[in-house]
């Protein structure tokens, strides 16, 4: 592939804003990329998929680099990747077998796996012998993943769609919403798009309105329910009849939801701000089902957020893992008796999931309530993001 030096340069700027200025990557390159409408379709995607890589690889090529100049980092990231560099001045000082050598020798897997010391170490304290290939895997590209909207589609038809439109899509078997594209585009141009025909929803995330086991008619909360992806899902699976409460303590995300229901079709989805422990005394046993889509540390997503990892610390999974215990003392009371709820996180840390589940079930709040299965998903083993979904019975 031939290098621009004005796409590198844009690459630097994305990855100062992330490094230097504490900035969240995928807002950081939404903005690079408005700044310069002058770039190709290419050029775009070499620039999102450079900065997002080079995040991943941060820690590496740190490492294997001989400066902290910016051309020095792409250089050495460019080399690492098996690439050539072209004969260009700011290249000069780069050998690409002192880096051959100097990574040959490496031995620390977290530097090989460019993880944090203590992330890598927790990792491997939780998770043992699993944690080295599921490193490797959230250390990937994430697949586009398309959830085709059943109140406006169906997958058959929408593939067709988009095949019209030169967008290659295969499905996979235990994702009956999934469409997964060939290679890798910017799909929110799309005119399907844009009428509500799908979103973009990871493989493992679609599990958590399958496991909902809603039906049409029923009242549903969404305790967290963010911009609203899952209840999106969750209203389509209960073909836009009911009503989905969708709950968050944020009302820009609230917001947003709303967008993303009027463009989908939805109407069943009310909006309703936590403003504090009287809202969820009001709704006391009012939901069949219940959603707890909780706050996590995102270990499971790393592959499309690589950045998390530099994000995260030991305190803000700890303060993380205390609004869920919170979430799972006091939320449950909204569920009828009989109903049933789903705890999930985009999690792999046992800590995060079955360890919080069982402290809810062996407490006082858990006491009327029974796992009734959960399935502890990884990236090395589905392919798709790290998740963890538990459904739990109210007696
Ligand atoms: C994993 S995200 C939800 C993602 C969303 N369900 C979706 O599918 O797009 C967790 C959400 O919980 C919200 N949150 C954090 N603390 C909360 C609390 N105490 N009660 C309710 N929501 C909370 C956050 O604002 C965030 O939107």
């Amino acid at each position: 592939m031939r290098l621009h030096n004005n796409t590198i340069k844009g690459v630097h700027s994305a990855l100062e804003a992330i490094f230097e200025e504490g900035q969240y990557a995928d807002k950081v390159i939404a903005r690079t990329l408005k700044s310069n409408p002058k770039w190709g379709a290419k050029d775009r995607a070499f620039i999102a998929e450079t900065t997002y890589d080079m995040v991943r690889w941060w820690r590496l090529i740190n490492y294997l680099s001989k400066s902290k100049d910016y051309w020095d980092l792409f250089g050495t990231y460019w080399l690492m990747k098996g690439n050539e560099l072209p004969p260009w001045e700011e290249f000069k000082g780069l050998n690409p077998e002192r880096l051959k050598g100097k990574y040959e020798s490496l031995e620390d897997p977290a530097t090989i796996e460019s993880f944090p010391d203590w992330l890598y170490q927790l990792g491997e304290k939780e998770l043992g012998d699993k944690w080295m290939d599921e490193v490797h895997s959230l250390n990937q590209e994430a697949e586009v993943v398309l959830r085709v909207n059943t109140i406006k589609a169906n997958r058959e038809k929408l593939k067709n769609r988009l095949k019209e439109d030169g967008i290659l899509t295969h499905t996979i078997k235990g994702y009956p919403d999934a469409l997964i594209l060939e290679e890798r585009q910017n799909v929110f141009q799309n005119p399907a798009f844009k009428e509500g025909l799908f979103e973009v929803q990871d493989g493992s995330s679609q599990l958590v309105a399958e496991a909902m086991a809603v039906e049409p008619g029923m009242r549903v909360i969404d305790a967290c329910a963010g911009a609203g992806g899952k209840a999106l899902h969750i209203a389509a699976k209960m073909e836009n009849k009911g009503k989905i409460i969708a709950m968050d303590l944020e009302e820009w995300k609230l917001q947003q939801t709303k967008l993303r229901a009027r463009r989908s079709g939805v109407s069943i989805i009310e909006r309703k701000l936590i403003e504090g422990s009287k809202t969820i005394k009001r709704l006391k046993e009012s939901a069949d089902r219940l959603l707890l889509d909780v706050p996590c540390s995102g270990l499971g997503v790393l592959r499309r957020n690589p950045d998390t990892k530099w994000k995260l610390s030991e305190e803000s999974i700890k303060k993380v893992q205390e609004t869920q215990a919170e979430i799972l003392q006091t939320y449950p009371t909204m569920l009828k008796p009989g109903g049933q709820m789903v705890y999930a996180t985009c999690s792999v840390l046992p800590s995060e999931n079955q360890e919080q589940v069982q402290k809810f079930l062996s407490s006082e709040a858990g006491k009327n309530f029974e796992l009734m299965d959960e399935q502890r998903i990884l990236s090395q083993e589905s392919g798709f993001d790290g998740f963890y979904i538990a459904r739990l019975l109210k007696k």
